[in-house]
């Protein structure tokens, strides 16, 4: 498209990006190198509670303190800002993306930020400062009952309900999230008398799966190898749990499908039939429909379990306060230490970081936390890099003493560095500890000559 159908068509086009920028959740403000707001679009409006046409050709330095302004800073240091953690008002939370634009000719044009709202995680938050503080003392098998969100409501109704039934189940969810931890209890509430015990399929070679599971008959192997028992005949009266169930062998599936529909197998090479009494509870990091699709699971046998899908951490942060405040006062007592505060950005960087690890990650992490901990406070520099927030303050350039500074008393500030200077700005950065550039910028949105 040549550059006059471009030009036609930008009328059009700034209708679309209205719309566009209007439709998004994150606020998205954009400033010149005045700081004068050229645009504030709905969510903006929303989250700071200022209509367009309050704050539309206003400079954004009288509705926000000026330390507060990361369109400011991102302007003096030429440096664009990627999710880092800010405060606009003592009561609103984002993570902000800021950054400077410049013209064909490479000069200053202006800001856009992008801020995405964190405030209501950050309110759970609280929560779990308050429980952190609180000193109560959970206990695991009581961390169900105790979960708010409603999918792990779910989960419990459902572990509820297969406890009191024998059915097969199959738990599916990410490494961590609790499906082996589920398993035991409903085998706990289903008062087996016979053992839990486990198979990781992926672990144990596919060649030694068959007798590891049915066990082996005897005699046919070699004079050296005696009968003896698989798993599932281990298991009598208990629970047998096969951890990835994927990862075994087909036709291992189907001797299984076969042991549970007639709830009696053979062990391999013998052709006594042997009764199936454990109960069986399966699990996979994968969706069935896709184990299924992809023939890593037998149709026959994912007909035969009840499926419960347990959802991620990530999406059950409503969880986070119980489970952090146990995992913490579980270590503590393990180490034979106090349990520690959590710093309010200790708290905002576990609620909102994203969690791969789920519970497990979050278990360790609490221990880390609790091994690092020399006070009676934990603070984000003893969180693993990967939880660490970038905040404002990591960000703070040489200049920001400047920036926190109100304007008149920056403006003044300069004027008396530059006279002293005799108008050399180099030297008068120098002395301010700023850069040039950042004083060229700042010379220009005071205006001073
Ligand atoms: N409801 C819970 N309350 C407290 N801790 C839990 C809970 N569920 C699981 N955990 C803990 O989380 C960690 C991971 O749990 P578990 O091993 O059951 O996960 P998993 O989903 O089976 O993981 P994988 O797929 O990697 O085997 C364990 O340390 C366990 O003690």
């Amino acid at each position: 498209m040549g550059c006059e159908s471009v030009n036609a068509f930008n009328p059009k086009l700034k209708a679309f990006f209205d719309i566009l920028l209007d439709s998004v959740n994150d606020a998205v403000t954009v400033v010149d190198t005045d700081g004068t707001v050229l645009y504030w679009n709905k969510s903006a409006e929303n989250m700071y509670g200022i209509p367009k046409a309050q704050i539309i050709g206003k400079r954004i330095g009288d509705f926000f303190q000026k330390g507060s302004i990361m369109l400011y800073q991102v302007m003096e240091t030429g440096m664009p800002v990627y999710q880092v953690y800010h405060k606009p008002r003592p009561d609103i939370h984002v993570f902000i993306n800021a950054i400077p634009v410049y013209d064909d000719e490479d000069r200053l044009i202006g800001a856009i930020a992008i801020e995405q709202d964190i405030t209501h995680t950050v309110k759970l938050s609280e929560e779990l400062y308050s429980y952190s503080q609180s000193g109560q003392h959970i206990h695991e098998s009581m961390i169900f009952s105790q979960m708010e969100c409603s999918s792990m409501q779910e989960t419990v109704d459902f572990l509820t309900k297969a406890s009191r039934l024998s059915y097969p189940v199959l738990l599916v969810g990410e490494n961590g999230v609790g499906k082996e931890m589920i398993a035991k209890m409903i085998h706990q509430m289903g008062k087996y008398p016979g053992p839990f015990l486990s198979i990781s399929c992926d672990t144990i070679p596919a060649g030694l799966l068959d007798m590891e599971l049915f066990g082996y008959a005897g005699g046919m192997l070699g004079s050296d190898r005696e009968e003896r028992p698989g798993k599932l005949d281990l298991a009598h009266t208990g629970t047998i749990y096969l951890k990835n169930i994927s990862a075994l062998p087909l036709p291992i599936q189907a001797k299984l499908a076969d042991a549970i529909n007639q709830l009696q197998f053979f062990r391999v090479g013998g052709d006594k039939p042997i009764q199936l009494t454990c109960r069986v509870i399966a699990s996979s990091t994968v969706a069935i429909e896709e184990l299924v699709e992809k023939k890593l699971l037998l149709r026959e046998l994912s007909y035969i379990f009840h499926v419960h899908t347990i959802p991620p951490l990530r999406e059950r942060k409503e969880d986070l306060p119980e489970l952090c405040h146990y995992y913490l006062a579980e270590s503590a007592k393990a180490v034979g230490k106090p349990v520690p505060r959590l710093s309010s950005e200790v708290i905002t960087a576990l609620t909102t970081f994203h969690w791969p690890g789920n519970l497990l990650q979050l278990r360790n992490v609490m221990e880390h936390l609790m091994i690092k901990s020399s006070g009676n406070e934990i603070t984000l520099n003893d969180l693993p890099s990967e939880l660490r927030l970038t905040t404002l303050a990591d960000l703070a350039q040489e200049s920001l003493s400047l920036t926190i500074l109100s304007e008149e008393m920056e403006k003044a500030k300069i004027i008396d560095a530059l006279k002293r200077t005799g108008g050399n700005k180099a030297s008068a950065a120098r002395l301010l500890g700023i850069s040039r550039g950042s004083l060229y910028y700042k010379i220009k949105q005071y205006k001073i000559h």
